[in-house]
């Protein structure tokens, strides 16, 4: 055997020292002709990946990084490099070099191996490549199939590691620093009516998994929502439950701050895909203009006794929202906040702009548990029934509801501590008639008063109630009766009531004129169907009489 080694190694050395002393030319000839020979027999197929091609980054080897350091730690291998840095959200494992790993696609092996050479290339990480290798017969599957898998595959992987970031516009430009955003709000931290939440999350999904489908009907990959709803009723937690649930960057600007409409084009073609434009207080940036007149003049405003201008217009607003500009990237979705909604273009709330109008509303007693659950981990206690009869009588936020139950984290001495701040805004509200001692009989008095007081009708004087009368709407609440006059005249003493004089803002007022106007309504059917019942009665009557 040692005689044969030996034999082979002779033979290998007189090759190669005759090899050498062969002129150059003859010598690659050999070497081509060779490898030709040597390939025959070879029968695997190997590619290259290199990390720059060109100058540019190479998508593959982008890719092949984030898929084979997925399936890194559930396979044996001797080394892997790990990391965790700072924009990506789980640990990151990768190959190191001149080692080699296979994956298995399809019941087919393939064989990769990691490379670096520190002494070339121009990036700190010199030039780094992998190879993959496979059995010829594979190599269609390999271009058409596994590739294309890979890069599909790394593209979800990159979505799953990234973290939220939150870009502001500065100075017309979108900050170069964006922030990394911890905001813990989550669909399942976030007190919102489950119905609506539950359509909002599935209409999110929906549009999701929609690329194709906008694609086929030749609609912009884009989606709009109108939030709009009273300060603090979780309008910007709502925004970062969306981003953490699609793990999109936020790009957050406000208009007043944005120089002009080109601008503000500008600032739209500089987003990321796959993110969340916000724009906050829509109804501060961009003041109703007079389109008829097709006069579109910059909004004047005083700013620290300077007088500035808003430049940005309702067109180019609109241009904005759906122009040819909007088609620059996909996935795109936009949000506009509000605390008037009436105050806003209706060109600009229509569908295809604003899809969908979400309205957070004032804190119900489902909002109270949720609230309750997260703040003080309890689901029920003796004290809620008083909470839920509060609650739809108080305009109070679920910011100041989370408010109070954080105070402490005694349950009971939290819920009375709510209790009294629900009894004291109750007061405040101009309910002179509620008195903090007796809340629990409040809302059954004063909702009889309210019947009474509501309408001058027969009904109080023979004294029906309005419960034995199939009253189509919810029972009217105390601060509604509290604007209406004993004689039911309601609309003209309107502006004399306490409630009234103490809610300025327009938006109250208007909040408050459609509560009466739906409590009307009930009243009205009721009235009808109380018609209908005394004429059946009377014809009763008649044929009674007419008996005998
Ligand atoms: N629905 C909610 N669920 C849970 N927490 C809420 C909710 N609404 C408000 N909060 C709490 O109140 C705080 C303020 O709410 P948020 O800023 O989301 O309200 P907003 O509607 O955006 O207010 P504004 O109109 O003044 O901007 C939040 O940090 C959050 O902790």
């Amino acid at each position: 055997m040692n005689s044969v080694w030996a034999l082979l190694a002779s033979i290998a050395l007189i090759r190669t020292t005759l090899y050498n002393y062969l002129p150059e030319k003859l010598r690659l000839y050999i070497s081509a002709r060779f490898e030709e020979w040597t390939r025959r027999f070879n029968t695997d197929e190997t590619m290259v990946f290199k990390d720059y091609q060109s100058s540019k980054m190479n998508q593959l080897f982008q890719a092949a990084n984030l898929y084979l350091g997925e399936s890194l730690p559930t396979i044996s291998i001797p080394r892997v490099t790990v990391e965790k840095t700072e924009n990506v959200r789980n640990l990151t494992f990768s190959m190191e070099k001149n080692t080699e790993m296979i994956d298995v696609y399809e019941n087919i092996p393939m064989k990769w191996k990691y490379f670096s050479d520190y002494s070339q290339g121009m990036s700190k990480h010199g030039i780094r490549w992998y190879e993959l290798s496979f059995h010829k017969e594979y190599k269609s599957l390999v271009t058409n199939c596994y590739l294309p898998y890979i890069l599909e595959r790394a593209n979800k992987i990159k979505e799953r590691n990234r973290v939220v970031q939150l870009h502001t516009a500065a100075h017309d430009f979108w900050t170069p620093k964006p922030v990394i955003i911890q905001h813990p709000m989550t669909f399942e931290t976030l007190a919102m009516d489950g119905n609506l939440k539950k359509e909002l999350v599935e209409d999110l999904d929906r549009f999701m998994n929609s690329k194709e489908y906008y694609q086929q009907i030749g609609k912009v990959w884009k989606r709009g929502y109108l939030l709009y709803g009273p300060p603090g009723t979780g309008k910007s937690s709502l925004i970062a439950a969306m981003a953490n649930h699609l793990n999109f960057d936020i790009y957050n600007s406000n208009l007043s701050a944005v120089s002009s409409d080109f601008v503000l084009q500008n600032l739209l073609l500089s987003t990321a895909n796959r993110s969340i434009l916000v724009i906050e207080d829509i109804d501060c940036s961009i003041k109703l203009q007079n389109r008829e007149s097709g006069i579109e003049q910059p909004i004047k405003y005083q700013q620290q006794n300077k007088l500035m201008f808003l430049q940005v217009t309702l067109s180019g607003l609109l241009n904005f929202f759906d122009g040819i500009l909007s088609c620059c990237g996909e996935g795109k979705i936009l949000v506009a906040t509000t605390n008037y909604k009436d105050r806003i273009d209706r060109a600009l709330l229509r569908a295809g702009r604003m899809d969908m109008h979400i309205y957070l509303t004032y804190c119900t007693f489902s909002a109270f548990k949720q609230l309750a659950l997260r703040c003080l981990e309890i689901s029920d206690h003796s004290l809620f029934h008083h909470i839920e009869k509060l609650l739809p009588k108080v305009k109070v936020s679920p910011a100041e509801v989370a408010g109070e139950l954080m105070k402490t984290r005694d349950p009971k001495a939290s819920t009375e501590g709510l209790i009294k701040h629900l009894e004291e805004k109750l007061i405040a509200d101009g309910n002179s008639e509620v008195s903090p001692k007796h809340h629990s009989s409040l809302s059954q008095t004063s909702n009889c008063q309210v019947h009474k007081s509501s309408i001058s009708l027969p009904l109080a004087c023979n004294g029906a109630s309005m419960d034995n009368v199939k009253s189509p709407g919810p029972k009217p609440d105390v601060s509604v009766k509290s604007k209406l006059t004993a004689d039911g005249e309601g609309d003209n003493n309107f502006e004399k009531t306490d409630l009234v004089r103490d809610r300025s803002s327009r938006h109250n007022i208007l909040q408050v004129i459609e509560d009466m106007e739906k409590e009307l309504l009930s009243y009205k059917e009721a009235i009808i169907a109380l018609q209908k019942k005394s004429c059946g009665t009377l014809n009763k009557l008649a044929g009674i009489k007419a008996t005998i």
